[in-house]
């Protein structure tokens, strides 16, 4: 098949970003900004994001970010804690400034330190958002030390996200960056009700990737990436056109002295060469007719809303994008992820 030199979709929407705050947020908002309309906005920070008023003024502060000109709409989320709470779970959502709320099990992944330590301690906030039409949106993995790292999405289905599904059976789910062949069947087993995003790192490259030539901390990220057969599952799901599963890039940046050194966080940023990426895997899985749907259309269907009417346009050429950004104010910068297989796509 000859591949087009360009292709035009309805302006995409990132249902899973981390902007962070401060200097961070000022150098990061204007690249998630310049590629999608809207963003699902993740409430880790430090402390997290649980009332309210902290999301608004959160909210605040990005539209602040981002430069005159961009159209950008900023959707908050509440971070869940084991106090969680039903009334400003409600609230919230009514007012129009949570779109829904996110589960990370305590010390699963970056700033999780104050998440869930039992399903059990947030059911009553499950109940609230069950009825308020409020989506959870999950970091599927289990955070028991006993579990292989390579195994905790998986066991995380079987243990935890099953049986909340049975117990809240109208509550929407999304299962965050999956990164298993059983994360994908597990959304299409639950049918309407349940999403998954995928991120652009996780399409790119398995486990190998990493340790290539010696490991490779800007490749980290959790859920870690698994093996062949698990990204090809991914490849599958995303390019299928099937409507369980939109784009989520987990753009997650940290400053590059954190993430090169004994113990280097975990997290991709991602954000400038999102789409490119996302459009190079959708035309080698010859599936560019269903890149629209991914990107643009099945996301805002799950959350209720209208697709944007905007157009953006990726032509073939070749990936013009800074190796690095700067974190104003400092003299550290952020390094862009960049897959080892060529992008031959720009925005
Ligand atoms: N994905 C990551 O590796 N890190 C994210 C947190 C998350 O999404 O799990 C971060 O906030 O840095
Ligand atoms: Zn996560
Ligand atoms: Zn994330």
């Amino acid at each position: 098949m000859t591949l087009p030199s360009s292709i035009t979709i309805r302006r995409p929407d990132d249902w899973h970003v981390h902007l962070r705050d401060g200097p961070m947020l000022q150098a990061c908002a204007v690249h998630t900004a310049r590629q999608f309309a809207r963003a699902v906005i993740m409430p880790n920070l430090v402390p997290p994001v649980t009332r309210i008023a902290e999301a608004s003024a959160y909210r605040d502060r990005i539209r602040r970010a981002v430069p005159a000109g961009l159209t950008f709409e900023p959707l908050m989320t509440c971070y869940l804690t084991d106090s969680a709470d039903p009334v400003e779970l409600a609230n919230g959502k009514q007012q129009g400034v949570w779109v829904a709320a996110k589960l990370y099990p305590a010390h699963a992944t970056t700033n999780s330190a104050h998440g869930v330590t039992s399903m059990d301690r947030i059911a009553k906030g499950l109940e609230a958002m069950e009825k308020a039409g409020m989506p959870l949106l999950v970091h599927g993995e289990v955070t028991d030390a006993d579990v292989d790292i390579f195994d905790r999405e998986a066991v995380f289905l079987d243990k935890v996200l099953a049986p909340l599904l049975r117990r809240h059976q109208g509550l929407k789910v999304v299962l965050e960056h999956i990164t298993t062949k059983e994360g994908v069947a597990f959304v299409e087993a639950n049918g309407a009700r349940m999403g998954g995003t995928i991120t652009p790192h996780h399409l790119s490259y398995n486990r190998n990737a990493i340790f290539k030539g010696g490991i490779r901390p800007h490749l980290y990220c959790l859920p870690i990436a698994k093996s062949e057969e698990h990204r090809l599952a991914l490849r599958r799901a995303a390019t299928s056109g099937s409507a369980q599963f939109f784009l989520g890039t987990d753009t997650a940046p940290h400053t590059a002295d954190t993430k090169e050194c004994a113990c280097g966080c975990a997290g991709i940023f991602n954000a400038p060469v999102a789409m490119q990426v996302y459009t190079q895997v959708f035309a080698e899985e010859n599936a560019l007719d269903h890149l629209e749907a991914f990107a643009s259309l099945n996301g805002p269907r799950f959350y209720g809303l209208l697709p944007n009417e905007e157009r953006i346009t990726l032509s073939a050429g070749s990936l013009d994008v800074p190796e690095r950004i700067d974190v104003p104010g400092s003299d550290k910068s952020v390094v862009v992820f960049r897959p080892d297989t060529p992008i031959n796509w720009s925005l």
